[in-house]
């Protein structure tokens, strides 16, 4: 029995520009994902996800009847939702040279699922590592990254970069620029974010901007002045200069609107951040609904995220420096 987790992520800067070549920022959080995966007698793979919002279940079937496993909701829902878990374990079989190797998978998650914080790169990061090591092999972390990578490309159908599975694997903030990914130096910066309790369609979104760039002009420019503004949020991250750090996450987060990838409650929660007083606040991840990102040393974001309609939960998020991390 093997017992991996792996971390969310904020993007301080970056997200959907990334994905065509631009830089980014991503960094860990404290919030995590954990796994344990028990390599079973036979070749079949039954998985618990509790904190799934389909209310928690457990599926169980072999690789040959993947389509039709033993759960009372339908067939969409549950491949929707094991997509990922599916995916870590055939690379982790692959990994192992194990292709019928049959597991126990069980998932814990404080992470909010399609809220822009990489819950799915987290289950798949911490997945492929336990599933790993229940056979007897240790992938180092470069091949941990590249391996869960190849999931969330496959199981978003080539929509995907780099940055939340190496964020997730190295921890720490990373500089993500097409295949070129580093962990970079950085402050301990203070992240408070904001929950609307809702999500965003990755898929769906990453494809609106996509066609949006094609068509008008503006947003091809657009996301040319994200990749710009980020090398400047570089400089501020090294010049440690919290104030710079937030007045670019403000730009950052008007141009994903203009992108239209905000929404009116990911807009309120960034508005009650400024007001309150932080240095900045932006959407994170794919947006349309999710979370928001601030900065701000005093309580007075959290507080005022909290008595904001808009909001379901606010919280104080430390940058994680671990990454993955091997429990048991
Ligand atoms: N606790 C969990 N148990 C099992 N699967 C999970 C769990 N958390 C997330 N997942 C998988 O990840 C999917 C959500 O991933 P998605 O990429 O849409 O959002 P996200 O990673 O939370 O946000 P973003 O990619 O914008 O940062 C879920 O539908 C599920 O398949
Ligand atoms: C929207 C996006 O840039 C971030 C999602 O967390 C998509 C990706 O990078 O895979
Ligand atoms: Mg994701």
């Amino acid at each position: 029995m093997a017992t991996s987790s792996a971390p969310g992520k904020v993007y301080l800067f970056g997200e959907h520009a990334v994905v065509y070549g631009e830089p980014a920022v991503p960094c860990a959080i404290e919030r995590r994902a954990t796994v344990t995966v028990e390599k079973r007698a036979d070749e079949r793979l039954r998985v618990r996800a509790q904190d799934l919002s389909l209310e928690g279940f457990t599926v169980e079937y072999d690789g040959s009847t993947a389509g039709t496993p033993e759960v009372d909701v339908t067939e969409d829902l549950v491949e929707a939702a094991m997509g990922y878990v599916d995916e870590a374990i055939a690379q982790a079989r692959d990994a192992a040279d194990a292709p019928n190797a049959g597991f126990d998978v069980h998932v814990e998650s404080s992470i909010p699922l399609g809220a822009g914080l990489g819950s799915s790169a987290a289950v798949v990061v911490a997945t492929i590592d336990a599933a790993t090591r229940a056979l007897g092999v240790e992938l180092d972390r470069e091949e941990i990254a590249d391996r869960a990578y190849q999931v969330e490309h496959t199981v978003q159908d080539g929509q995907a970069s780099r940055a939340d599975t190496f964020c997730s694997t190295m921890g720490g903030a990373v500089l993500v620029e097409g295949d070129n990914c580093e962990r970079i130096a950085a402050p301990d910066l203070p992240f408070v974010v904001g929950y609307d309790g809702g999500a965003g369609d990755t898929g769906a979104l990453v494809s609106g901007v996509r066609s949006l760039r094609e068509t008008y002009p503006f947003a091809a420019d657009t996301v040319e002045s994200i990749g710009d503004l980020v090398e400047q949020g570089i400089d501020a991250l090294e010049a440690e200069d919290t104030t710079e750090l937030g007045r670019l996450m403000n730009f950052n987060h008007g141009l994903l609107a203009a992108l239209g990838v905000s929404s009116r409650s990911l807009d309120a929660m960034v508005w009650a951040a400024r007001d309150a007083g932080a240095a900045g606040a932006k959407l994170t991840g794919a947006g349309g609904g999710g979370c928001i990102v601030a900065l701000d040393e005093t309580d007075a974001t959290e507080t005022a995220l909290k008595y904001s309609p808009a909001c379901a939960e606010a919280f104080r998020a430390e940058l994680d420096t671990e990454g993955v991390c091997r429990e048991q």
